[in-house]
């Protein structure tokens, strides 16, 4: 990808990040979706006095894009307050893994740079294919 379109994303995915719903951890994070079709969809995580309902910002944002009815995705940026580039949880590598593979690029607060992939972040995920007997 052009190196301007990687530096959109970046700064969208921190504008996003200034959304962050985290009065319980105080921890933000931001994404930015691009989608093969050229879209691009942000999301912060959203936290809850129930801590177990939180999600992630990476997942809002593809969930935002799933439900926009666009499934393919080109590379998604997560930025977090870090000073090394953030670490995506296991629930997020799954939820990535359910729409193949695609560029992954993990943004630290000074915006050190991982560029990776979902089969990177989650090889021999369990997709479709496995629930075949
Ligand atoms: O990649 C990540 C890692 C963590 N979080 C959120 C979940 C929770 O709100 C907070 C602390 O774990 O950060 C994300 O949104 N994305
Ligand atoms: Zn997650």
């Amino acid at each position: 990808m052009e190196k301007k379109k990687t530096e959109e994303l970046i700064e969208k995915a921190f504008q996003a990040r200034e959304n962050a719903y985290a009065p319980y951890s105080n921890f933000k994070v931001g994404a930015a979706l691009l989608t093969k079709s050229g879209k691009i969809y942000t999301g912060s995580n959203i936290e809850n006095a129930s801590y177990g309902l939180t999600c992630c910002a990476e997942r809002v944002a593809i969930f935002k894009a799933i439900s926009d009815g666009e499934k393919n995705f080109d590379t998604i940026v997560i930025v977090g307050g870090t000073k090394d580039p953030i670490s995506p949880c296991g629930a997020c590598r799954q939820v990535m893994a359910e729409f193949g593979d695609f560029n992954v690029i993990l943004v630290s607060k000074d915006k050190k740079i991982k560029k990776m992939t979902v089969k990177d972040l989650l090889p021999y995920s369990f997709e479709k294919e496995n629930l075949k007997e």
